[in-house]
């Protein structure tokens, strides 16, 4: 170095073809605006059929066309990010800051030790001073088998570090590094391979015998002292704080088997109470905020749901490369990375990747100013988290006078009372969608993000594996997304002025997920019902008025159909997400709608349900033949399925009726003026296919309930007689 030439740590790129993608997006723009001229100059007078049912499908275009300008600002400005790491050691590697790494879990039900673990191990084994890295978990279950699992993690990190470190293991879970690899050639290697595998696998017996049999082995539970913690334990909502620093990465004897040190290792159970609201995700996080802080206070705190481990060991490497570049640095506040899920099938049957959003959409936000922060994969400044300005925050030196019992004060929950905590400080709470809302207030204080989605996948997270899992988290989110509108953060008045347009328009795109359940209703609806009854709602095939539906039509899934190959998709794949896009609008929306309105209103409390990453070997394998997964799941998916079962139905009636109607000469049956809506319909049929397998169809323990089946085909059949016949 030496010279003042300035040689940046990162590189930012624009996305090459915007001018087509732009001049494209006007083409359709165009189109949109003919749709809506025809819609007024076409309207049915009074009296005359169908007026009603007119401007309804006016109203639903109207909203289409400005969700869709909204979409036009996540693509508009799409930019990629690459690193330097090499530059970042040669300046920094004798500096590097201290780097604190939060794990929640929450259930061990639901998320079971072993992967918890894995998780651990694989934040453990970064590229990174060890003596800087610590690692936090959370467990807001507060249960001693996770415990017991993060004891023998503790152990097998003596002999996993120094593994991975000799042999450049990638990616550093155990559990996913052996179930990726094959023994290797060369003795030696393969001597350590065996010898660790054989660790590992004992571990892992021992851990799942403990949750089988519910218990932790006797000589275990006299041999550790943490332990007794649990002596005054009633039950997971009711208890105190339980810490354990289970190793101390100061401490000269916490050596791993080549003599060098650990990272540190500290277990959280923060206290709960039943009287206290706990906040959940975003209390665990607060609780490790100010815990870690009296512990190793890392400057960056990365923070991983439990069951995404690292894929990459150099990925702390990547984020600090944007912290610390000196001339952008200062003003990034976060790095997320893209969630990314290790167990997706080919053409991911509920559009588990959510490769749009992590290929396209986060791409274009960090045109604007950044993405927004999802819970997990996630970088940030200490300082920026806990709500302090930048400039006169002087970092404090790491000292450790507070004794453990001290410290435990800061996880109680009286702690927070009369504080900015859940407020102006830390993860914001009141929430189901915790981490936007805190991202976005971060960068209404001016802060950037940065989204960095490099070629290999920093983290593999579980995706979904059921239809009613995929529906449920849908609901969560598009709930949290919409209360976020409604709250005093809107990105849609509260961030004017104080983050860019672009990136308002792109939060509004996220926010506005619940309300655009009404519309796809009203679409996926009447049209149908019209077309049953021969009354056209669209121009006739004949028309020249037909172009603009036919162009805006085609080009829109083309283009969509484009995008979803080019990042990675397959045909069937995005044919499966469009399923996925209309079951998650007309259910999941619909209900997160209505629980974000009763939450805002103070009706009711945002909760947080835990998504399972565990299901039966049957639901496995049907996951994997890529067969849809209605079986029994939360009783709160029920209400949507009965939703998603009757409008399939209906359409599927409709569409028969109408057919029977032309065989039989029916004569106010006039075929080409409902050409786009037989179309229409016969889409809708079409698309449900695995919907009336699973109604009808299927005899495996995955198919609709009974019950639902009854249910829907009773209220569909209602509905069209009554529709037939009332008017
Ligand atoms: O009371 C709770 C509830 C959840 N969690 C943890 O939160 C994480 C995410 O929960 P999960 O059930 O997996 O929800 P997802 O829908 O998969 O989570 C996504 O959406 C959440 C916001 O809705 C974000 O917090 C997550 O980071 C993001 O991955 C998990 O590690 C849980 O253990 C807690 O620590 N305490
Ligand atoms: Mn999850």
């Amino acid at each position: 170095m030496g010279s003042d030439a300035y040689v940046p740590l990162f590189e930012t790129k624009r996305a090459k073809e915007r001018v087509i993608r732009r001049l494209f997006a006007a083409s359709i723009f165009v189109g949109i605006g003919f749709i809506v001229v025809y819609r007024l100059s076409h309207r049915p007078r009074n009296g005359e059929d169908g007026r009603w049912a007119w401007i309804g499908l006016l109203g639903a275009e109207l909203w289409f066309s400005l969700y869709w300008v909204l979409t036009q600002a996540l693509r508009w400005n799409c930019v990629y990010r690459r690193t330097f790491k090499d530059r970042l050691s040669q300046r920094y590697e004798n500096d590097l800051p201290g780097v604190d790494i939060f794990v929640c879990t929450a259930d061990p039900k639901t998320e079971q030790p072993i992967m918890v673990i894995n998780t651990v191990l694989s934040v453990m084994a970064y590229d990174y001073p060890t003596e800087k890295l610590s690692v936090y978990l959370s467990d807001d279950a507060a249960h001693d088998i996770t415990f017991y699992a993060l004891i023998e993690a503790s152990h097998f990190a003596e002999h996993w570090i120094p593994y991975c470190k000799k042999f450049y293991v990638e990616p550093r879970s155990p559990g996913a590094y052996f179930q990726s690899i094959s023994e290797p050639h060369e003795a030696e290697e393969a001597k350590g391979f065996l010898a660790i595998k054989k660790l590992y696998e004992d571990m892992e017996n021992r851990i799942i015998t403990a949750a089988k049999l519910g218990r932790i082995p006797e000589e275990v539970r006299s041999k550790y002292k943490g332990f007794s913690q649990w002596d005054s334990f009633s039950s997971q909502r009711d208890h105190d704080t339980i810490l354990q620093i289970l190793i101390d990465g100061r401490d000269p004897k916490a050596k791993d088997i080549d003599g060098c040190s650990l990272p540190t290792l500290v277990h959280l159970a923060r206290e709960k109470r039943p009287q206290h609201p706990h906040n959940f995700k975003a209390g665990a996080m607060n609780a490790l905020i100010r815990v870690s802080q009296n512990i190793s206070n890392g400057q960056i705190i990365l923070n991983v749901d439990c069951d995404m481990y690292s894929n990459y060991s150099s990925s702390v490497r990547d984020a600090l490369c944007f912290f610390l570049d000196e001339k952008k640095g200062h003003e990034i506040a976060f790095v997320q990375f893209p969630q990314s899920f290790g167990n997706i099938t080919k053409n991911e049957i509920y559009d588990g990747s959510m490769r749009i959003g992590m290929d396209v959409e986060f791409h274009g936000m960090d045109g604007y100013g950044g993405p927004p922060y999802v819970g997990t994969g996630c970088f940030h400044r200490r300082n920026t988290l806990t709500g302090k300005k930048f400039d006169n925050e002087c970092m404090e030196d790491w000292k450790r006078e507070e004794t453990v019992d001290k410290i435990k004060a800061l996880a109680s929950c009286t702690y927070e009372e009369n504080t900015q905590w859940g407020k102006e400080m830390g993860v914001k709470y009141g929430c189901p969608v915790e981490d936007v809302i805190t991202g976005l207030s971060i960068q209404t204080r001016g802060w950037k993000s940065v989204y960095f989605n490099p070629e290999r996948k920093a983290f593999l997270g579980v995706a979904t594996t059921t239809l009613p899992q995929t529906l449920v988290q849908h609901k969560r989110w598009s709930a949290g997304d919409f209360l976020i509108l409604l709250s005093s953060y809107s990105p849609a008045w509260y961030a004017r002025g104080k983050i860019s347009f672009g990136l308002q328009l792109g939060y509004c795109c996220y926010c506005l997920w619940a309300p655009n359940c009404f519309a796809t209703l009203y679409y996926t609806i009447i049209p149908s019902l019209y077309l049953l009854k021969g009354i056209s709602l669209f121009p006739k095939a004949s028309s020249p008025w037909c172009m603009p539906f036919a162009f805006v039509l085609s080009a829109k899934n083309l283009y969509s159909l484009a995008e979803f190959l080019r990042c990675g998709g397959t045909i069937l794949g995005w044919w499966n997400s469009q399923r996925i896009w209309l079951y998650k609008r007309t259910s999941s929306y619909l209900f997160g709608f209505i629980d974000a309105v009763l939450m805002s209103a103070g009706f009711s409390q945002p909760a947080f349900e835990i998504t399972a990453k565990v299901a039966d070997e049957d639901v496995i394998e049907r996951y994997e033949k890529e067969m849809m997964e209605f079986g029994p799941g939360a009783s709160s998916s029920s209400p949507m399925f009965i939703i998603l079962a009757t409008l399939a139905l209906l359409n599927l009636f409709c569409f028969v009726g109408l057919v029977a109607k032309v065989a039989t000469g029916d004569a106010n049956i006039r075929i080409d003026t409902l050409v786009l809506q037989i179309l229409l319909c016969g889409i809708l049929v079409l698309i449900n296919w695995p919907l009336f397998q699973g109604l009808l169809l299927r005899r495996d323990n995955g198919k609709m309930p009974s019950s639902i089946t009854v249910k829907s085909i009773g209220l569909a059949v209602f509905a069209s007689t009554c529709f037939l016949f009332l008017e």
